[in-house]
């Protein structure tokens, strides 16, 4: 099967292929052989379309075998990655998962693609998505729903919106993925598939060139089938970048490392793991309680000192949520009218401008026009203040309950310096109330039912903070996620506690 993607250079001629070039530098083809593997998962998971587009194989072989060739660039040498479609690409389209964008090849890469490049990183292709990112299960997508097969032989939500780069790592078919979270999107497939998903402190992760869904909650995160991969990918992303209005200046990077209380989180004794209690709402499947309770008795066991933590605002975030984002799509999505942006859809001739914006915004999906209606609606006269003004009243709060909780202080906020003796280091809550529904099931959903996916992953998204989803425990393909959440800027602190967790489960 591996003889399917041999480079073929000169007309089949062996003697010029990554291998044979390899062979003469003496140089063991591991690199390569990953990727032909990677490349073999793909055609074998196609039916789970997980990928958008792909580049073509010779030529993204021969790539590899360059890399592999040559002293490596950086940690992710010739390693195959996956980018969600929102993300442009100038060497493959960039279709955000919409038919308005379904030809769209953009004229330059987005910064991350640059830095993953810079990395030694090799696109893997582009990854299927709930359109422009509006939705908690992948089924949203213009081309179709992404899906996986369960252990006991269904076929289960894959989490969403980045559901495609959840699948491909962890299905093999590439090495590690990047996905955008807006209120949940990569930590809801990461659990749902198994995989570690990691969502960064918001404005740590460039977002230039990344297709806008709601600007002020959008971020960029990483995908990786262990911690080890998940913290390289980060860490090859997170850097200051001009080009991103709200990227973390240097200036508040450099606090933000100034801002230790704890050293580290190799020292379990020393910390403290929040618990919030009012996570434990009566939806909350048994499987994923015990998951939870699995874990804090772990790291207990290990020395950590649990707090419970009220975070009583959270119970009104997802309301905002979808109050907020929705908001800011409906102004993020007004430029694709089939004249500034995006595919025209003509109406007979002599129409007036508004018969060919409603035929060509017409083309969007039910959940992203229901997404514009309801933004719209919130922003009008009559409803700002009692949806829109409101539901950012909330987001304060559900920020200053965060605030409150942790031991640090907000670098944020430096005129809160003082640090709280009492607070917590890090929060642990499961990613999602239940494991991943049966996609058949999703079918007799109200569309509003599917945003109850997002009601622990949303609180941290509104706040901006660090949050991170795990598999814990021997049984990891329940697709039960652990998400660990940290104060504004503690990412490496979320990376560090979260290998705890892996060590003591
Ligand atoms: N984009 C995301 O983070 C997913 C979330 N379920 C939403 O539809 O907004």
């Amino acid at each position: 099967m591996l003889r399917k993607f041999r480079i073929d250079i000169s007309h089949g001629s062996e003697r010029n292929s990554p291998h044979s070039m390899l062979r003469s530098l003496g140089q063991k083809a591991t690199l390569l052989q990953e990727a032909e593997k990677a490349l073999v998962a793909q055609s074998a998971f196609k039916s789970l379309n997980a990928f958008i587009s792909v580049p073509n194989a010779d030529i993204l072989l021969r790539e590899v075998a360059e890399h592999e060739a040559a002293p490596a660039k950086g940690p992710l040498s010739g390693k195959l990655i996956a980018v969600k479609d929102n993300i442009c690409t100038s060497s493959l389209p960039t279709t955000a998962g919409s038919r308005l964008l379904r030809h769209f090849t953009s004229p330059y890469d987005a910064t991350i693609i640059e830095k993953l490049r810079a990395s030694g990183a090799v696109i893997a292709g582009k990854t299927n998505l709930d359109e422009f990112g509006m939705g908690s299960h992948s089924t949203h997508s213009h081309f179709g729903p992404v899906s996986q097969v369960s252990a006991s032989g269904q076929i289960t939500s894959v989490g969403g919106s980045s559901g495609g780069s959840a699948v491909a790592v962890a299905t093999g078919q590439c090495h590690a993925a990047v996905g955008t979270d807006t209120g949940g999107s990569v930590r809801l497939p990461a659990a749902y598939n198994n995989v570690v998903g990691f969502k960064p402190s918001y404005g740590l992760v460039s977002r230039w060139g990344v297709i806008a869904y709601a600007n002020s909650l959008d971020t960029v995160g990483v995908f990786g089938r262990n911690l080890g991969d998940t913290r390289i990918m980060f860490d090859a992303l997170n850097a200051f970048d001009a080009r991103d209005p709200t990227s973390l200046s240097e200036h508040i990077r450099a606090r933000m490392r100034s801002n230790v209380c704890m050293e580290n989180g190799k020292d379990v004794v020393s910390l403290r793991v929040g618990v919030p209690t009012d996570y434990n709402i009566d939806e909350l499947d048994t499987a994923v309680k015990n998951a939870w309770i699995t874990t804090l008795q772990a790291l207990q066991g290990q020395g950590a000192t649990l707090v419970p933590v009220e975070l009583q605002t959270t119970r009104h975030a997802l309301s905002a949520y979808y109050v907020l984002a929705p908001a800011e799509v409906s102004s993020n999505l007004a430029k694709y009218d089939g004249v500034r942006y995006g595919e025209r859809t003509s109406g007979p001739d002599g129409t007036s401008d508004s018969v060919l914006f409603a035929k060509t915004r017409g083309e969007l999906g039910a959940e992203a026009k229901r997404r514009i209606l309801l933004g719209a609606y919130s922003l009008s006269a009559e409803a700002k203040d009692n949806y829109f003004i409101q539901a950012q009243k909330v987001r304060k709060l559900v920020q200053d309950d965060f605030n409150k909780a942790f031991r640090k202080p907000n670098p944020l906020y430096p005129e809160h310096r003082t640090s709280n003796a009492e607070g917590v280091d890090v929060l642990i809550c499961p990613t999602a109330p239940t494991p991943p529904p049966e996609l058949e099931r999703l079918r007799d959903q109200q569309p509003v039912d599917a945003y109850t996916n997002d009601v622990f992953t949303v609180p941290a998204s509104l706040a901006g903070l660090p949050a991170l989803s795990m598999p814990v425990g021997g049984n990891k393909s329940n697709g039960i996620g652990i998400q660990v959440i940290g104060q504004f800027g503690d990412d490496h602190l979320v990376f560090d506690v979260a290998e705890r967790i892996e060590e003591c489960t």
